[in-house]
């Protein structure tokens, strides 16, 4: 394709901006999604850090969830961070009463699984998927993948072993926040997924047959 794609970042609530100024870094286009005609038009979603039980309370208010999951049922690439991974998690352990996911991603991930707010912690992370320096990864009353089905990848684990960066086809997602850090090759890597989906990729990120 000869236009870069085009990114949605849902902006109900999180860090939308810092999600577009990463986006912007890496040379991506970038658009508010804030209504289902917006999720049609863009070519890969990002699911920001915030809160996810409000996003999803927003998403549903606004009738937003059908169509995301929907996006993702037909193969939408989409990079949650965070709340965002929440989001994208089939299981949600310790959610609120109620409270709801866009699923996508065969897991189960646990809510401020290293405590709140003042348990918010800097560290490095092996990626091996990923390739080259470690990742310096930001937590903020993160979650952490508790148990997760055969077909989702590790791309970043914790020293003990646990999983914080998991890919699920087309579906990315990260307990940390690379878009508060100038860590760009989360969001390079989902560009890469995106547009090898564009040019009908399978969701492997291996090319389609000719
Ligand atoms: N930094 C974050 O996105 C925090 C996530 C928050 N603990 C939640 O449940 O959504």
């Amino acid at each position: 394709m000869v236009t870069s794609p085009l990114i949605g970042v849902l902006a109900l609530q999180g860090d939308v901006r810092e999600h577009v100024r990463a986006l912007e870094a890496i040379g991506a286009r970038t658009m508010l999604v804030r209504t289902r005609a917006h999720i049609d038009e863009v070519d890969g979603l990002i699911l920001p850090g915030g809160e996810s039980s409000v996003i999803d309370k927003l998403a549903r208010a606004f009738g937003l969830q059908d169509p995301i999951r929907r996006a993702i049922a037909d193969g939408l690439p989409v990079y949650g961070t965070c709340a965002g991974m929440i989001l994208l998690a089939d299981r949600i352990v310790d959610g609120i009463v109620g409270q709801q996911s866009f699923g996508g991603v065969d897991m189960a991930v646990r809510r401020n699984a290293f405590g709140g707010q003042t348990e918010s912690f800097e560290t490095t992370l092996e990626a091996p998927a990923i390739g080259g320096a470690p990742v310096t990864a930001v937590f903020i009353r993160a979650p952490v993948v508790e148990e997760s089905g055969p077909l989702v990848e590790t791309v970043a684990h914790l020293p003990d072993g646990r999983a914080v960066a998991v890919r699920q086809g087309n579906l990315l997602a990260t307990a940390f926040h690379p878009e508060v850090t100038e860590e760009h090759r989360f969001h390079e890597m989902f560009l890469a997924i995106v547009r090898s989906h564009v040019d009908g990729g399978d969701g492997t990120g291996a090319r389609a047959p000719l």
